[in-house]
């Protein structure tokens, strides 16, 4: 477990009511400097709307705070707002944006912050709402320099340009969030698919003994916000539901919504059940539930690693995720070796032929018994 840092106090206009001159609460941070802080109220501006303020460069290094009915709302860094009700018990950190291109989600997300904004959504829960990547939404790319869901390492971040800032940045900021949580710990971290899927909305849950061991009510859940399938990651990765899970004992889920689109060409219709449930989560209300059975359980059984510059995938760029191949199957080579699928039938999943050298290119699933899974797992 990596260290948690030192919690560093923070302020909403309460505590500055309270008598509380340097603007801080024991306890809490909210912004990185109090010196950050516009002079110009944006939060409470009826006109302002989360995404276009984010999308919008030279806001970068606007803060804001703000009261409303008893619940504190912050800009604590680009991207990022804090919501803070009284005597929460449930902390829940809701990610977009970490690719900037996958445009559904991050749309979901602005819809949910607006209905906070107003009052239209009133929160029980603490909440961390992050939009990841804004430089890579500017340009309608995944990335800038590099992929920022490879970067959330416990062991700290290395190399140049604007990824690694921001992971540590987001790190950071969930880390302060979680030493402040009681009760239930989750995180959401919200995409899309490169590829169609034959299950268009799938989790992948982080699940080996660095995690909290998987949990039927979390399952459950997603079933009710219509995920179809789940797969178990076990191996350790430098994703940020990962870190969530790892170094605060949170369950982290990357939640994969549909394909990637532009923005304004996304149906908000079909994320429906999600943005339902996410909202009854906030407010604390009883969320749909979903029958265990409807979902397709998997586990990784094996990853395949782009090693050289004329790497290929030997199947259409429209194959869709969880295409199922069968033992003798050629699905990629490069200079040096290719892969050949052994044993049992197996699944591809994120499979993309134009990652960095030395980084995943696809994973290879296998499907488990339901049954099996909970019976010897159950806790
Ligand atoms: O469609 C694709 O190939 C990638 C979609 C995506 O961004 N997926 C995440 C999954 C993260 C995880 O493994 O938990 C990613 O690749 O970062
Ligand atoms: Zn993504």
């Amino acid at each position: 477990m990596r260290p948690i840092p030192a919690v560093i106090p923070s302020c909403c206009p309460a505590c500055l009511r309270k008598g509380n001159r340097n603007g801080y609460n024991a306890g809490k941070i909210i912004w990185n400097s109090p010196m950050e802080a516009t002079s110009t109220p944006l939060l409470s501006t009826p006109d302002f709307r989360f995404l276009p303020h984010t999308l919008a460069a030279n806001n970068a290094s606007q803060r804001d705070r703000w009261e409303r009915d008893g619940v504190c709302i912050a800009l604590v860094d680009e991207g990022v707002l804090l919501v803070e009700p009284p005597a929460a018990t449930t902390s829940l950190v809701l990610s977009a944006g970490i690719h900037g291109n996958e445009t559904a989600p991050i749309e979901l997300l602005d819809r949910l912050v607006d209905r906070l904004l107003k009052g239209q959504l009133v929160p029980k829960a603490r909440l961390l709402l992050i939009l990841g990547n804004p430089p890579a939404m500017r340009r309608a790319e995944r990335y800038v320099d590099t992929n920022l869901n490879r970067l959330f390492k416990t062991e700290g971040v290395e190399g140049s340009g604007y990824e690694p800032q921001r992971a540590q940045r987001l790190m950071n900021q969930v880390d302060r969030f979680f030493s402040q949580a009681s009760g239930l710990r989750l995180h959401y971290d919200l995409h899309t698919a490169i590829r169609g899927s034959e299950y268009e909305k799938f989790a992948v849950y982080p699940h080996n003994q660095r995690t909290p061991h998987w949990d039927r009510g979390q399952l459950e859940w997603l079933a009710g916000a219509g995920i179809e399938a789940v797969l178990f990651q076990d191996r350790n990765s430098p994703t940020f539901s990962w870190y969530s899970s790892e170094v605060h004992n949170a369950h982290g889920f990357t939640l994969e919504l549909g394909k990637v689109h532009p923005f304004g060409e996304n149906d908000g219709s079909r994320l429906m059940a999600m943005e339902s449930n996410l909202s009854a989560l906030i407010e604390g209300r009883q969320p749909s539930r979903g029958a265990l059975a409807s979902l397709r359980l998997f586990r990784i059984r094996d990853q395949i690693i782009r090693k050289g510059e004329r790497f290929e995938l030997l199947f259409p760029d429209d194959l869709p995720n969880f295409s199922r191949f069968m033992p003798g199957s050629l699905i990629s080579r490069d200079e040096e070796s290719c892969y050949t699928l052994s044993g049992s039938p197996g699944y591809i999943i994120f499979p993309n032929a134009k990652v960095e050298i030395g980084a995943r290119a696809a994973l290879i699933a296998e499907a488990v018994d339901a049954d099996q899974l909970f019976d010897s797992e159950a806790r």
